[in-house]
């Protein structure tokens, strides 16, 4: 007969009852631990998860009323509320069944058992046990797709380069491929991922980002795996990871690069058996994702300096989509920049019809090292403080050296641009990173990096 997963915890002051009942369970349960000293319950509890808890309700030290199980009841319930406790007494009476099952008990178990009963029971329990936890996960999604904020807009673009981009996506309509999308911060690949996601046959399951990029790296694992109470200091409560959350639907990776080598083989080996355990736990559950995944670095340079796994970008990449920056666009920057303005005029309650020509001929030459967000940003500020009907050059804060920096052939350096740029914004800031990043419409840790570029 199959071993049921698990994790049971047995309390009884009589080591022949834990024997017992440890024998009766073993062929039939993955996990089993005896505890003889109901003193151990707290220390036991708080490390760890029990599916399913037998408490024995009279010990030593008052062998009839049940009041000591009673007490553990409510012990366990508060450090572990999922927990399913069974409880057994050589003194049931039905007073004392109904008070266990109103204190939060599942069951009710008189001494002596008989086997078949006693392992029924238990089995339902552990099947109660995983409907809650399944229960939890769907909440779980639940709060992360009224959390995960919908775009506002289809993705905007009448260049060529973007209606390649378009011709890929709909090429890839109705696969489950994995995706790997390529480009610089800000270019829309947030956007593109969900669009994909949303022409997708699980375009009604959930969409689960998490941006690797801004979250802490001593979390990135319990965020994507989950962990089980006790797994770590910190780890109170259960919690499951975002690659479960997703399951069904898609999940989105952003910023991959920036998985630690660990982490990465740990995701490798979640993509080839699609299952995960969660951190602390030996219980695997089965997984059915699609993964989309964005980078703003070169993988296969981080792979050649090995920051990054071969094989993991293998699995990852059946598809590459190369996003373009928005300097290559040509004239969608005068079209977002229409798109923007009538959103912003909305939302801000303004009357502006357009852009003065000076301001026009700006967005157009302007190198747009933050890309459409950073055109995003320029354009809202802008709405907000004109104060005439049309916008004006000055309304962009944009006042590049554009003319110095070309180079002897006269084309633009967007090296240069790009150097300039940051040098203006960082002086308009005073130095100030987190300012200098959100009007350069690009994360801290890129603006960072590009200081590191042009040893600024
Ligand atoms: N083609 C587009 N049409 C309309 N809006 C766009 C387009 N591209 C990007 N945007 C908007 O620009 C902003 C930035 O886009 P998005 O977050 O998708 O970029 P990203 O490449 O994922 O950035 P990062 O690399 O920093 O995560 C968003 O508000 C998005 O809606």
């Amino acid at each position: 007969m199959a071993i049921r997963q698990g994790k049971i915890l047995i309390v009884d002051d009589n080591e022949d009852i834990l024997f017992t009942l440890k024998m009766l369970l073993r062929p039939r349960v993955e996990s089993i631990t005896t505890c003889s000293d109901p003193k151990e319950i707290n220390r036991l509890v708080s490390r760890n998860q029990y599916d399913v808890i037998l408490l024995d309700m009279n010990f030593t030290a008052d062998a009839v009323s049940g009041k000591e199980g009673f007490y553990w009841l409510e012990r366990i319930l508060e450090i572990s509320p999922e927990t399913v406790v069974i409880l057994i007494t050589a003194y049931s009476d039905t007073e004392k069944a109904v008070r266990a099952i109103k204190a939060g008990a599942t069951d009710f178990i008189p001494k002596p058992w008989q086997n078949e009963k006693m392992l029924a029971t238990v089995l339902s329990a552990l099947e109660l046990s995983f409907s809650r936890s399944e229960v939890r996960t769907l909440k779980a999604q639940k709060s992360a797709l009224t959390t995960a904020t919908e775009p506002e807009t289809e993705v905007i673009g009448e260049s060529v380069a973007m209606q390649n981009v378009f011709r890929t996506l709909e090429k890839l309509k109705d696969t489950d491929a994995n995706i790997l999308l390529q480009g610089e911060n800000g270019t829309g690949k947030d956007l593109i991922a969900y669009t994909l996601h949303k022409q997708s046959g699980r375009g009604k399951e959930p969409f689960i980002p998490i941006d690797l990029g801004s979250i802490p790296h001593e979390l990135f694992e319990s965020e994507l795996f989950g962990h089980e109470k006790g797994a770590f200091t910190d780890a109170d409560k259960s919690k499951s990871g975002r690659i479960e959350i997703a399951s069904g639907g898609t999940l989105f990776l952003n910023e991959i690069g920036n998985l630690p080598l660990m982490a990465q083989s740990k995701l490798l080996t979640v993509i080839e058996q699609r299952k995960i355990n969660r951190i602390g736990s030996t219980q695997e559950i089965p997984i059915d994702i699609r993964l989309i995944s964005a980078t703003n670095t070169d993988l296969h340079a981080a792979v050649q300096e090995g920051y990054f796994r071969q094989d993991l970008l293998y699995r990852i990449n059946t598809i590459e989509i190369t996003i373009p920056p928005l300097r290559e666009r040509g004239n969608d920057v005068t079209l977002l920049a229409r798109h923007f303005l009538q959103r912003y005029c909305q939302k801000y309650k303004k009357e502006i019809d357009g852009f003065s020509d000076e301001a026009d001929q700006l967005l157009k030459q302007y190198n747009w090292p933050g890309n459409v967000r950073e055109l995003q940003h320029v354009i809202e500020r802008a709405v907000i403080l004109s104060e005439t009907r049309q916008l004006q050059y000055d309304d962009f804060m944009l006042r590049l050296p554009v003319s110095n920096s070309q180079d002897k052939e006269g084309k633009f350096n967007l090296e240069e641009l790009e150097k300039n740029t940051i040098q203006e914004v960082l002086r308009h800031c005073s130095g100030n990173m987190t300012q200098a990043a959100g009007l350069l419409g690009i994360t801290r840790t890129s603006l960072y990096r590009r200081l590191e570029k042009y040893g600024l």
